[in-house]
């Protein structure tokens, strides 16, 4: 087992540093990497994803490429410019709400992304859930008016009553995340009529295949997503949007370009705004570079050993 540490290019929700385990099987490698605001029983999918990866092959393949959006960071709009701009990807993902930033600088932020897309690019915006019904509902209308249209809002609210209520009120679709990653049951989303979209994260959804099994029964259209990891992790979301009998969305896998730094020779970033679907995982080159020092080795080994007893 090899415990990584990469430093992040930008605070993003708001961690500084990414850390996570790599281990190789049968089949190749996986990354287990669970943030670690998640306790131990909300880890054990996040350990079965990277066991698929290592132990089974993943299903076959209906497209060979997948559009990326490129994901903007809580950064001030010149940065936030730059980043749309060197990304060559034509859909933007622009993180909102974050605490401690008022809706102002979120409306330069859009702004700044929607001139640096033109008029033809698509733009998303995510609050990971920090909105109330009535400032969602006030937030969504500016930021749309000065984004030219939203393609979506990712997660505006924690519940599934509020986003639900939200939908109602707004002309933008919602997307689900949280609602669907952190759930004990992933599809009351689509039940309840809340979203419009679902956004799904291989890794807390317990792999390729039982992601797919999700975005069939809850029959809403899919967006793939990582959940920053390297290369490694990367490649198992890349082969759950591959597999998707249908994809009609820019998915949230170019995140390559938030760490600074990968563990394989040739990094999944993403070229004129697509990404290859791998059929298996790439083989990490362990460098002392990315190598977490002892401390966190352990914790991370322990955290593995508790997840493993505890399922
Ligand atoms: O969707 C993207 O563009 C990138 C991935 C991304 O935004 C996220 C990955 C992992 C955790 C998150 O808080 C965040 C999200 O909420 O979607
Ligand atoms: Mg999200």
């Amino acid at each position: 087992m090899f415990v990584y540490s990469i430093p992040l290019r930008n605070r993003f929700r708001g961690i500084t540093v990414r850390e996570g385990v790599l281990f190789e099987g049968p089949a190749g490698w996986g990354e287990f990497c669970a943030f670690l605001d998640y306790s131990d029983s909300e880890c054990v999918p996040w350990l079965d994803c990277a066991e698929e990866s290592s132990v089974e092959s993943w299903p076959s393949p209906v497209r060979t490429r997948i559009p990326v959006n490129c994901t903007v960071p809580v950064v001030d709009p010149e940065r936030a410019r730059e980043i749309v701009l060197k990304s060559g990807c034509t859909t933007a993902k622009v993180k909102v709400a974050d605490p401690g930033v008022d809706l102002a600088a979120d409306l330069e932020r859009v702004e700044a992304v929607r001139d640096a897309l033109g008029p033809q690019g698509k733009l998303r915006v995510d609050a990971n859930t920090a909105w109330d019904v009535d400032t969602a509902v006030h937030a969504i209308r500016e930021l749309d008016k000065v984004a030219h249209g939203l393609e979506y809002v990712e997660q505006p609210c924690p519940s599934i009553e509020e986003l639900a209520a939200v939908r109602r009120k707004v002309d933008v679709r919602i997307a689900a995340d949280e609602s669907i990653r952190r759930a004990d049951d992933p599809l009351k989303v689509a039940v309840a009529g809340a979203a419009d979209l679902a956004v799904i994260k291989v890794a807390p959804l317990g792999g390729v295949r039982r992601a797919l099994r999700v975005a069939e029964a809850c029959g809403l259209p899919c967006v793939v997503s990582s959940a920053v990891e390297t290369s490694v992790g990367l490649a198992a979301g890349l082969a759950l949007a591959g597999a998707l009998p249908e994809l009609d969305f820019a998915c949230g896998l170019g995140t390559l370009s938030l760490l600074d730094g990968d563990v394989v020779a040739e990094p999944l970033t993403p070229r004129d705004g697509w990404l290859p679907v791998p059929t298996s995982p790439p083989v990490p080159v362990l460098r002392d570079e990315f190598a977490a020092d002892a401390e966190t080795t352990a914790k991370w080994l322990a955290r593995v050993d508790r997840v493993r007893a505890g399922r």
